[in-house]
């Protein structure tokens, strides 16, 4: 069977057994399209039928979450935890607390996770998990007893060589903490068990800000590649987030003038460059967009989304969610000028959005790339607490742009090898696979 036919027929069966998870078939299907060249050169991967076994998580945990609210009313919700894939390491990858979390939103992640994990080369396998609570509107004893009903049933299945979860939307270091506090109660001190803690309970310096910085540090990598630079450049983030706030700073420290950031209630536009000292404000004390569309040259823009404005730009940073730039969105990122696309989030954009973005030649990064630098630190906290040491944060953040530096040397030798040269969605996915593929024959297929 050729590659092609071998690629398709895995995506067809996909299709079939999995019609309700239209996630999970975007994923998969964007990385059987990828992988194709390299297996033209593999046949005794499809021989073996191992593109096969990897598309099945090793395990899918879905658990009930009970826990009172305020007025002492008992509600519900629904965890998982996908421990996809254990050849590199223990399964590693973030909690997402969001209304919109389901098998196919966890599959998905826990799916993309493996190769970006494996992108790292550190030693991590790939999961990921999280639960359709939505943290809005809840206090903090409420969010406080939901993470402890929650790590209650997901103890059992976690351990620092087993399964490391870490945070992802809606969860930060206040719920680490959290989730932490109720797995040594049930079990013992372990701090190794989870990362993303905070610095004073054995967390990493410099997690928080790895992701966004991280994309940035993929950013620079990526523009001096193209004999280009970030100074002066003007950039749009979607998401205000650990991801896109911690972005926005490093994107400013780097010389660019972020012109733009959203959040889910709308955006912030100043074409001289947006007020940090505001921005920080509102993330600081969870407030909305009103404190900054008061500074001077801002407005406040409602929009399906940032990078739907008739502004020109050259560097769209999407840091909130999946599925945020479809054709729609892309034409018009097109028609602003826009330069370069690197995903700070998981899957933000649609397959077709990348084929537009491919004809026009904006350069284009896939998340599992460029934001693999959270997940990068949170390895290098696994080290630490391993070594009951804590490193300095400027030790971290040196290791981090070395590891994005790696990591974009990779996928695009990787692209240029097996794809075209600048096909880097091509390239992290062929890399990423590589190692994982080769681990998993090694050990036997099991
Ligand atoms: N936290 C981490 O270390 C990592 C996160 N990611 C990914 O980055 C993305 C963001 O994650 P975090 O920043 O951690 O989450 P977060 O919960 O800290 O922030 C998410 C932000 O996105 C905003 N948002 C949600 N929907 C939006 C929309 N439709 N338009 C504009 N803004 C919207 C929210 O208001 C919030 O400000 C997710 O896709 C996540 O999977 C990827 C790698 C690591
Ligand atoms: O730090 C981690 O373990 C996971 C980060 C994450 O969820 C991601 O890379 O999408």
């Amino acid at each position: 069977m050729t590659a092609k036919a071998y690629c398709q027929q895995l995506l067809e069966n996909v299709k079939e057994k999995h019609q309700d998870k239209p996630e999970f078939i975007q994923a998969v299907s964007e990385f059987l399209t990828s992988i194709v060249p390299y297996l033209d050169e593999h046949q005794e991967i499809i021989d073996r039928n191992v593109v096969d076994i990897l598309l099945e998580p090793e395990r899918i945990i879905q658990f009930r979450i009970p826990w009172q609210d305020d007025r002492g009313v008992w509600q519900v919700n629904l965890g998982y935890r996908v421990q996809y894939n254990s050849a590199l390491g223990p399964y590693k990858g973030g909690i997402r607390f969001h209304p919109t979390v389901n098998e196919s939103i966890v599959r998905f992640l826990g799916f993309e996770q493996i190769f970006k994990n494996a992108l790292t080369f550190l030693p991590i396998g790939g999961g990921k998990g999280g639960s359709d609570f939505d943290p809005k509107g809840k206090s903090e004893a409420e969010i406080m007893r939901f993470c402890q009903s929650f790590m209650t049933e997901l103890q059992k299945y976690i351990g620092p060589d087993l399964d490391v979860p870490a945070g992802d939307m809606g969860v930060g270091a206040r719920e680490i903490g959290y989730f932490y506090g109720q797995y040594k109660r049930l079990n013992q001190y372990e701090p190794g068990v989870l990362t993303g803690k905070p610095v004073s309970m054995w967390g990493s310096y410099a997690r928080p800000e790895a992701t966004g910085y991280g994309l940035l540090y993929m950013t620079e990598n990526t523009l001096a590649a193209h004999s280009d630079t970030i100074q002066g450049k003007r950039v749009l983030i979607s998401g205000k987030g650990n991801v896109g706030y911690n972005a926005a700073v490093k994107a400013r420290e780097l010389g660019a003038v972020v012109v733009g950031i959203s959040g889910s209630s709308g955006a912030v536009y100043n074409e001289n460059g947006i007020n940090f000292d505001t921005l920080k404000d509102m993330i600081d004390n969870r407030k909305d967009f009103s404190d900054m569309e008061r500074s001077p040259g801002s407005e406040f823009v409602e929009a399906k989304s940032i990078f739907m404005l008739d502004k020109p730009f050259d560097i769209a940073l999407p840091c909130a969610t999946q599925n945020e730039i479809d054709e729609e969105v892309a034409n018009n990122m097109i028609k602003q000028g826009v330069k370069y696309v690197l995903e700070g989030a998981n899957m933000p954009t649609y397959d077709q959005a990348i084929q537009l973005f491919k004809e026009n030649e904006i350069i284009f990064v896939p998340g599992k790339a460029a934001n693999a630098g959270g997940v990068a630190v949170s390895a290098l906290e696994m080290s630490q607490n391993s070594q009951r040491l804590q490193w300095t944060f400027e030790e971290v953040d040196s290791q981090l742009k070395d590891i994005m530096e790696n990591i974009f040397d990779l996928i695009s030798e990787t692209a240029r090898r097996y794809s075209e040269e600048g096909n880097y969605t091509a390239g992290a996915n062929i890399a990423g696979f590589m190692r994982v593929v080769d681990a998993m024959q090694m050990q036997g297929l099991v």
